[in-house]
Parts: C-alpha cells; structure tokens; sequence
C-alpha cells in the first residue's frame, strides 16, 4: 500500500501542531520531519524539541529525515522525542551498519538516504538488516526543488534487489513529489512518498494527499 508523508518543512512553522493535526486529519500516513544541520546540507532547521511538541499534536508515527553528519551522536535523542522512523544518510555514516542496529535496537524503524549522485550499491550490504531505503529525488537541504527523473531508475533497481532478499522492505522517495511524479516513482516500486509544497503549498491538504496517493496506487508495481 502507498504511504503519503507530509513533509512539516513547507508547513508553517509558528504554527506545527495545528500543521500536524491538520495533515493528520486530511489522512496522511506519517509525518515527515526534515532534520538539517547546515554541515551535511546548507540550512538548519530543528532538533528534538520541536520533534517533542510536534509529537503532541498526532498519533501517527515520526518520520525522522536526519540530514546531519556523524547521526549517531543524536538518535537517542530523536527516539526520546518521540521518532517512529529513523532515517540518516549514507554519506554521512562512517560505520553505516553499526547506526542501523543503533536506531533499531531502540524499537524505531530504520532507513538510509541516498543522495542523487549516491549509486544504490552502498546499501546494498545492509539491505536485509533495513526497514527503509529513501531515495532521494533532489539534492537535499531544500523544499521546493525540481524532481530529478535519472532517479527513477535507482529505485527500480533496489525494489528488484530486495524482491530478492527483504520483500517487506519499505523504498521512500523525497524531493519534487507531486500527483504528476508520483506514478513515475511508484511504477518504479517507490511506496512512502513525502511531499512538502504538493501538501502544505495547498489550502486543500485533504484533495492533495489523495490526489497523490491515488496517482501513485495507479501505477504501483512492487
Ligand atoms: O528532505 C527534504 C529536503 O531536503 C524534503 O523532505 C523536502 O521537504 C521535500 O519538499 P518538496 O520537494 O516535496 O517540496
Ligand atoms: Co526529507
């Protein structure tokens, strides 16, 4: 089944309670909250206490994206917070592997990120141990961003490899995801689709999250 994720980056941030309450009530799956650093990508946003009061206003489980270097430092932080899904970047892990088991041992679902100009081999070794992958379809560090369609096939190319060895395997994609994009990345076998602008750019949240899921369910091929 398709997931839609709200990305809380184009919500309103003065206001993210009422933001998460409303993109749960307009029948989104998860929360997506987008973690940055301004070292891994050029712009900070928030840490665990707003995860904190974010996770007040909704029962659905956190989407952490931590778009930060060294994410070790952090993850018991994140899962205190309040984190259902933790997901850290590959390039930004030096012992990538040993940070999976960290984040699951807390009890969270746990995924890596790719970067576009990240080839899907450097997952491939931890693909068993994953509940995630999240392909990322811009360059992080912004909402807003133009899809990049060359990552269509890097998705593909991991749902072929974890037919073989984690079916259950969740592939998330971030970036440009919109009711026009979405049945590219879900014919490709992309089932968590996070949209920031196609949601919250939106006065209509409810018409846009289905929009999107319905496209995308169209098209799905696992
Ligand atoms: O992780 C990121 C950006 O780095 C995302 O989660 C963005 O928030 C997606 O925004 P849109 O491209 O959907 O507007
Ligand atoms: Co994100």
């Amino acid at each position: 089944m398709i997931m839609i994720a709200p990305s809380l980056l184009s919500a309103d941030f003065a206001a993210l309670g009422a933001e998460t309450a409303e993109a749960e009530a307009s029948g989104a799956d998860w929360i997506h909250v987008d973690v940055m650093d301004g070292h891994f990508v050029p712009n900070i946003t928030l840490g665990p206490p707003i995860v904190k009061a974010v996770s007040a206003h909704t029962t659905l489980p956190l989407d952490v994206h931590l778009m930060i270097e060294a994410p070790e430092r952090y993850i018991a932080d994140f899962a205190a917070a309040g984190a259902g899904v933790i997901t850290v970047h590959a390039e930004a892990c030096v012992h990538l592997h040993r940070v999976v088991h960290q984040i699951k041992e807390l009890g969270l679902l746990a995924g890596v990120a790719l970067n576009p100009g990240t080839p899907a081999a450097v997952v491939r070794e931890v693909l068993e141990d994953l509940d995630m992958v999240l392909v990322m379809t811009v360059n992080p560090g912004f909402g807003g961003q133009a899809f990049i369609p060359g990552m269509v096939r890097k998705i593909a190319e991991i749902r072929g490899w974890a037919n073989d060895v984690n079916p259950q395997l969740r592939i998330e994609v971030d970036g440009g995801i919109s009711a026009e994009t979405a049945p590219l990345v879900a014919a490709a076998g992309a089932d968590v689709l996070v949209a920031g602008n196609a949601v919250f750019g939106r006065k209509d949240r409810a018409g846009a999250i289905s929009e999107i899921r319905e496209a995308a369910q169209r098209s799905f091929r696992s």
